[in-house]
């Protein structure tokens, strides 16, 4: 990974990370809006050539902020839940750009959904039946098709091989077609999502040759949509995803594509990743530093409750300690505080760590404060984006009131 002369020193737009947790305490999520802006940017160009929309899929971060920086620089948006529907439209987002890709919800989320003006990606074919009763031809929508190809950073994040349960196999176009013409339902585009941390251009390049090839049945699309899955460095030295390569390929295909088909289609992504992980740290306190004979344990102020990519996919998150960037390498195992085993990293080479430092976890800006939780009855951090030179709270820290609002005692 290339860590920009920003990162070496520990700070962002000029501002110290370690002074950010002095003001607004630890645990505490940074983003740094700057980065989020330059990945927009890099993937307009890779796409220049198209008819290229971002949708970003906020699952990975649904901090309004962010989607209202999104918004702000022209990206549209990607929900899974009536709740980030919800945040979207909050942030601003009208609901016709808003894509709404379940998994298997009750079907009144996809009729709220619908009559809100969000486009449905249609993901069975019982949801494709019901939506032609429901609808017959009056709304719009997308069939979510199941390539059966297998790629991603690891199998729990790989959506698209023959065992996932996501999306409606490829293999029952023939059904698929006949529901579509039995209510007339107005299929405007094709989507497919293989999976997350995709390196290579080759599946990406083969999912678009299926779903490319299946879009030739369906006369009246507007849109193809590829999903999301770029990869991007979460280890130094990390190969990420040539985006200009791909780019460049995917393009030349969909050209030629449009060109068969006889119209020019809209080309749609759903990054999340690519867009927020690298403009996000956790930054935790070290509590106890123990030197037990069989390794060294760092335990800090957070777990899995606010980070639990690691252990839930034995994820690489670089740590730096900047507190004492300059200390002798030593080895750690750092853990949380959570009652359960909860590593953040084994065997990790850091500069010393004592007591009281701060640690770094970089690439919290994707799957971090969205998929945390209250266990051990633990607060969420707060958060904060960095834009203009200049760190702003956009999410008070949890407290004890929040966790009991729900409990009826
Ligand atoms: C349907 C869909 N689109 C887009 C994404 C975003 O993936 P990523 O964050 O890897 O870009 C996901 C998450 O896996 C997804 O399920
Ligand atoms: N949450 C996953 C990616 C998205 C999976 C959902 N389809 C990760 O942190 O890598």
């Amino acid at each position: 990974m290339q860590l920009t002369q920003e990162e070496t020193s520990h700070s962002i737009q000029g501002i110290d990370l370690a002074e950010l947790t002095e003001q607004f305490g630890s645990p505490l999520y940074v983003y740094d809006a700057d980065v989020i802006r330059r990945k927009v940017t890099a993937l307009q160009h890779a796409f220049s050539s198209v008819d290229m929309k971002m949708k970003y899929a906020c699952k990975a971060n649904t901090n309004l902020s962010i989607l209202r920086l999104m918004r702000s620089i022209g990206v549209e948006l990607d929900v899974v839940s009536p709740g980030e529907l919800e945040i979207g439209m909050l942030a601003g987002y009208e609901a016709g750009q808003i894509t709404f890709t379940p998994s298997g919800v009750p079907f009144y989320e996809v009729q709220e959904a619908v009559e809100k003006g969000a486009i449905v990606n249609v993901d069975s074919l019982p949801l494709l039946e019901w939506f032609g009763q429901t609808f017959g031809n009056t709304k719009p929508c997308l069939i979510r098709i199941k390539p059966n190809v297998a790629a991603g950073g690891n199998i729990k994040i790989m959506t698209a091989h023959a065992d996932s349960k996501f999306g409606i196999s490829v293999l029952l176009l023939d059904q698929i077609l006949e529901v579509v013409k039995k209510y007339k339902i107005r299929v405007i585009g094709l989507h497919q999502h293989t999976g997350s941390d995709i390196k290579d251009a080759a599946p990406f390049l083969q999912v678009a040759d299926i779903l490319l090839d299946t879009a030739r049945h369906f006369p009246d699309l507007e849109v193809i949509d590829l999903g999301g899955g770029f990869k991007v460095s979460y280890k130094p030295g990390d190969e990420i995803t040539d985006m200009k390569l791909l780019g460049n390929k995917i393009s030349e295909r969909f050209q030629a594509f449009c060109k068969e088909y006889g119209r020019d289609l809209q080309l749609w992504f759903e990054p999340g990743k690519f867009l927020v992980s690298e403009s996000g740290y956790l930054l935790v306190k070290t509590t106890v530093v123990k030197e037990d004979p069989a390794r060294n344990f760092v335990h800090v102020d957070s777990g899995l409750n606010h980070l639990i990519r690691p252990m839930m996919y034995g994820a690489y998150h670089h740590i730096l300690n900047i507190s004492n960037p300059a200390g002798a390498l030593k080895t750690y195992n750092v853990v949380g505080y959570i009652c359960e085993t909860d590593t953040f990293a084994s065997d990790r080479e850091l500069p010393e760590v004592r007591q009281g430092d701060v640690l770094a976890f970089l690439n919290a800006g994707a799957y971090g404060f969205t998929m945390s939780s209250n266990y051990n009855a633990r607060q969420r951090p707060a958060e904060v984006m960095i834009d203009n030179g200049e760190a702003k709270l956009i999410r008070r820290r949890e407290t004890m009131e929040d966790l009991l609002r729900t409990q009826l005692d």
